[in-house]
């Protein structure tokens, strides 16, 4: 009987493997960072070939050091950084275009042509989302108007397109020898292209793009048995698809709907379960799958889509030396004693949620001769807490509810500056699970689920344990000064790009 459930979490800095037990601990983990490019301002891209050859090198890693061969594991599960755009040649299996990375903004000019020709209310309507360079189908748009031949060869079949999920699966499967060629509900539902009411590729929006629908995978539930992995995972079963987020929110058994979590990250993304019916924002937020399991009912979130968390503290040690590991942001920050006045504003891809402002650019302001670099990492552990802060109110504001707690995971939440500083910042308990790699528990959970490995998720939920919880310290009118002072800064970025 296999014990373990393998899960490949792709995410925007690195790729992991994890293997996890029944009782949903993990019994090992490898990791691999792959590069980002920056062609130009504003475009990000990863290369397909690297995160797929670190998907084997960390799924070779993760077996050998739990000392497993592939017979013990019950299922595989895939989780992903979502939105990102992959079209590769079906019959050599090479990507035809780097991959276009979420945060990429250079289908700026497209989604503004669309604002105008289809409209923004359209598109939030059938998708749940506003138009923006952040979703996969101005991306893949982009593609095929600029890369020369593509949309001819897209046409004729030649062409596979997909988000990061349906790339590995695609390879996990067997490749151009027989690799399906599909992806889950959750990763659709971040495309602009899938109506969320059928689940369905929508054709309006499909020829508004110009886009042929063969070049798009098959739309399925976010667990089930999609096919058989060859290779490295030769005879496991592929049971579980989730975009990264949504994978947090169901590893965080966020299962009834209320329930809610914020994933710190390469973004920041906070997702509340809305139950079975889709619930349509008005208040900057986005309407996107929870998860659908077999063919139970479809779950809706309204998510808050912070695009630049981490990427602020990488920006700090990559491109401007100011710290050698992402872990020593904290210890620099804990030089000051505050922010000593001045905020970064990172708006390095404009400003998502609540604000959806393509216009927008980074700043920093507040800069006096006092300021020294303990400021400069401060304030970037201060600016994930605000934009926090931000999709906090916007949610409270749309459904009513007031969050008498936050759970909170991903690569951030080590850092106990911010965890305190959040809680300060929101007046409320921040909530660290023991696990904090909730993104990939959650694809083990879907995956593991597809096979009976685990009943159901009531057997789940009474997996979930607290690690540590931090309780607001700071006073109610210094909290409103500061944030204040965020909102402020907020303003000075708008309107940057003409
Ligand atoms: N101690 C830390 N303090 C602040 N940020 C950190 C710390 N450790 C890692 N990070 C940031 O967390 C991010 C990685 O988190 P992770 O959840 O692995 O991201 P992703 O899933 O986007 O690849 C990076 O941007 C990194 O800079
Ligand atoms: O790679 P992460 O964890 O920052 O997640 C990226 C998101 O999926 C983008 O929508």
């Amino acid at each position: 009987m296999p014990r373990y459930i393998a899960v490949i979490d792709q995410g925007t800095s690195s790729t992991r493997c994890m293997i996890f037990d029944q009782t949903g601990q993990a019994v090992s983990l490898a990791q691999a960072e792959h590069r980002q490019f920056y062609p130009k301002p504003g475009w990000i891209e990863h290369d397909p070939l690297e995160i797929w050859r670190n998907t084997q090198t960390v799924a070779t890693e993760a077996m050998q050091k739990a000392e497993i061969n592939t017979d013990e594991i019950a299922a595989l599960g895939v989780t992903n950084q979502r939105e990102t755009v992959v079209l590769w040649d079906k019959n050599t299996g090479n990507p035809v275009y780097p991959a276009i990375v979420w945060q990429d903004t250079r289908s700026a000019e497209i989604c503004e042509r669309l604002s105008i020709e289809v409209g923004p209310d359209r598109f939030r309507t059938i998708t749940g989302l506003p138009i923006a360079t952040y979703f996969s189908g101005p991306k893949l748009q982009w593609l095929l108007d600029h890369v020369d031949g593509l949309r001819a060869r897209a046409y004729r079949g030649e062409l596979l397109c997909g988000t990061i999920d349906s790339w590995l699966v695609w390879n996990l499967t067997g490749g151009k020898d027989g690799g399906i060629h599909i992806t889950d509900v959750t990763n659709a539902s971040r495309t602009l292209l899938m109506n969320l009411e059928t689940l369905a590729w929508d054709d309006r929006l499909l020829a508004a793009m110009n886009i042929p629908a063969s070049v798009l995978p098959a739309i399925h539930s976010s667990s089930e048995v999609y096919g058989i992995a060859k290779g490295i995972f030769a005879e496991v079963p592929v049971a579980g698809i989730l975009g990264d987020q949504q994978a947090a929110l169901f590893g965080q058994t966020c299962f009834s709907a209320g329930d809610a979590k914020n994933t710190y990250g390469t973004g920041a993304f906070l997702l509340l379960n809305t139950g079975p019916k889709p619930v349509q924002s008005h208040h900057g937020l986005i309407t996107t799958v929870a998860y659908r399991l077999g063919d139970g009912p479809s779950v809706f979130a309204l998510e808050g889509s912070i695009a630049i968390a981490g990427a602020l503290v990488q920006w700090l040690r990559d491109n401007l030396g100011l710290i050698r590991t992402s872990t020593e942001v904290e210890s620099l920050a804990n030089t000051v004693e505050d922010n000593g006045g001045m905020y970064i504003v990172p708006a390095f891809s404009g400003l998502f949620a609540p604000y959806w402002r393509a216009d927008a650019r980074g700043v920093v302001v507040g800069l006096t001769r006092y300021i020294n670099k303990g400021h400069f990492a401060r304030a970037a552990l201060e600016a994930t807490a605000y934009q926090t802060r931000d999709i906090v109110d916007a949610m409270c504001r749309e459904t009513g509810l007031q969050l008498d707690a936050l759970k909170v995971d991903g690569g951030m939440v080590v850092n106990e500056l911010l965890m305190q500083f959040q809680s300060d910042i929101l007046g409320i308990p921040i909530i660290r699970p023991a696990l904090a790699e909730t993104t990939a528990l959650g694809a083990a959970y879907a995956a593991g689920l597809a096979v009976g490995f685990w009943k159901d998720i009531d057997e789940i939920r009474d997996l979930w344990q607290k690690d540590k919880e931090w309780h607001p310290k700071m006073a109610a009118a210094n909290r409103e000064r500061l944030y204040a002072g965020w909102t402020k800064a907020v303003t000075r970025s708008l309107g940057w790009i003409d």
